[in-house]
């Protein structure tokens, strides 16, 4: 089974761009749990444009699906937030500050000893941990060398081929699956996934423990509506 974890980024977004508290993102969570989500992610940022540390504490209370918390460990900022909310899992996330989103996965070679630390201390806590890398097989075998439990797929690049060539644009994340699987790693994947994509990556990689979806599911429940766009998601992850 994959299991759908919905991102609510974009939820804390449109709350900050009037300053008020509307949507709430503690209610946005909860209905996402209801309408049947399998779990919440949230993404902090320094900046906190979207998320803001005080929501993560404040969603840690709510929330009884997976909490799944991303983000750049480069700040101990961002470790302590996590050590204190004790979320299900945290997935680490090489994010430059100025860039608008997460765009590359970990080089797990050159930063091997450094991801070796940050596992051990989030494992000592008893945090899943992920690390979010491109579809490269080392890259994966190096995750795994870190003694991280799962690897994030960074499918930007799945999303954006997926209608040039879909055969083509999976078969390098296929193969980093596969890797995956051979060294042990749990699979999680995220990023730009979609009514379009999300199906025929499923199928393609049927084994995947967990999908986190924001940017896409959330503009899409403009139109559908939060429940009717869950289950939607839901849908395409039933094979
Ligand atoms: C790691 C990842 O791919 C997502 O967390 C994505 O970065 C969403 O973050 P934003 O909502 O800030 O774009
Ligand atoms: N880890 C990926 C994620 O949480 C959501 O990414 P996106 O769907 O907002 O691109």
């Amino acid at each position: 089974m994959t299991r759908l974890s919905v991102n609510i980024n974009k939820i804390a977004t449109l709350r900050n761009s009037r300053g008020g508290d509307n949507p709430n993102v503690l209610k946005v969570a909860l209905d996402c749990e209801r309408f049947g989500a399998q779990g919440i992610t949230v993404h902090p940022r320094p900046d906190e444009r979207h998320i803001r540390y005080q929501d993560v504490y404040d969603l840690r209370e709510l929330v009884t699906t997976e909490f799944n918390i991303e983000g750049n460990p480069s700040e101990r900022k961002f470790i302590d937030l996590v050590l204190a909310t004790q979320p299900d899992q945290v997935t680490l996330v090489p994010d430059a500050l100025n860039a608008i989103t997460s765009n590359a996965g970990w080089d797990t070679v050159k930063h091997r000893s450094e991801l070796t630390e940050l596992v051990q201390e989030f494992k000592k806590a008893a945090i899943r941990v992920s690390v979010f890398v491109d579809a490269d097989e080392e890259m994966v075998e190096g995750a795994a060398l870190c003694g991280a439990d799962r690897v994030e797929l960074y499918t930007e690049a799945y999303a954006e081929y997926y209608f040039e060539n879909r055969q083509k644009a999976v078969l390098p994340f296929v193969k980093a699956a596969e890797k995956a699987r051979e060294v042990g790693l749990g699979l999680n994947a995220g990023h730009d996934l979609s009514l379009d994509n999300l199906r025929f990556l499923k199928q393609s990689i049927p084994w995947m423990d967990e999908v986190s979806i924001g940017h896409a599911l959330i503009a899409d429940a403009l139109y559908l509506g939060l429940e009717n766009t869950i289950q939607m998601y839901l849908r395409e992850l039933a094979l």
